[in-house]
């Protein structure tokens, strides 16, 4: 019998959906994330989601969570998963890619319960950017990308929200034995050595 394109079979025989492939990229505000997903992407053809630039892109549609997804930014709050889980699933069905890099997610144990819950995706591994407070500090201030929450007051809010609520979820993970701890302190293309390592050579892409 065949199977449908891009379903693996259950044991009765029936399609089931195969799952994509999923990293999650965690740190604090400014440890690097975002630019070195851009580079993983390069070298590594995942496609890059990240959940603050998704919550972004919802205030700018104009949505009926706009302003609610905007205050929670400003405050350095943590949206409510059913609203972030709903925009990264969106994105990854429309993209059709089957390797995906989530970054900023799960950012607490709301969303990293109910992620697995809704959509049973468990990740691969996990990156761990990990840098002082000091240096991300430095890196946010002199970001100028005007994020509304590139402020010393928000900064400081984010920095505490991160070591409350996310660190745990990466000691979860940890327990598990997915993360790798990076040390994200260095120059952009030192970090991008040790991250490179991490991925399989069998991903890389060639030309
Ligand atoms: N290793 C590095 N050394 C120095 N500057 C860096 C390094 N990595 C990133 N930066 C710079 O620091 C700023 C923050 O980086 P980035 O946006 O990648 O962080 P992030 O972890 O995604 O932050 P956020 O959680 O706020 O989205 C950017 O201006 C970026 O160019
Ligand atoms: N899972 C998430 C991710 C982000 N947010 C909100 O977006 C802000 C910016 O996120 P970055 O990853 O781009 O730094 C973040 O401070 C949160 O307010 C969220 O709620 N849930
Ligand atoms: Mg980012």
């Amino acid at each position: 019998m065949g199977t449908v394109e891009g379903a693996n079979q259950g044991a009765n025989g029936s399609a089931v959906e195969k799952k994509p492939t999923v990293v999650f990229v965690l740190g604090g505000p400014g440890s690097g994330k975002g630019t070195q997903c851009a580079k993983i992407v390069e070298n590594f053809g995942y496609t890059h989601l990240s959940a603050g630039d998704l919550l972004r892109a919802e205030i700018k549609s104009g949505s009926e969570n706009g302003t609610m997804i905007q205050n929670m930014i400003q405050e350095g709050k943590i949206v409510p998963s059913e609203v972030t889980i709903k925009l990264l699933e969106r994105a990854m069905q429309e993209n059709g890619n089957d390797k995906f890099l989530i970054d900023g997610f799960p950012r607490n144990e709301e969303n990293r319960a109910a992620f697995e819950k809704v959509t049973g995706i468990e990740p691969t591994f996990v990156l761990f950017f990990d840098c002082p407070e000091q240096e991300m500090e430095k890196r946010l201030l002199s970001r100028n990308q005007g994020r509304v929450d590139d402020n010393i007051e928000t900064i400081r809010k984010r920095f505490r929200v991160f070591m409350e609520s996310s660190l745990p979820v990466v000691n979860y993970y940890d327990a598990k034995g997915k993360v790798h701890k990076i040390d994200a302190a260095k120059p952009i293309e030192e970090v991008f050595e040790t991250v490179k390592a991490i991925f399989s050579p069998k991903n890389e892409k060639v030309d």
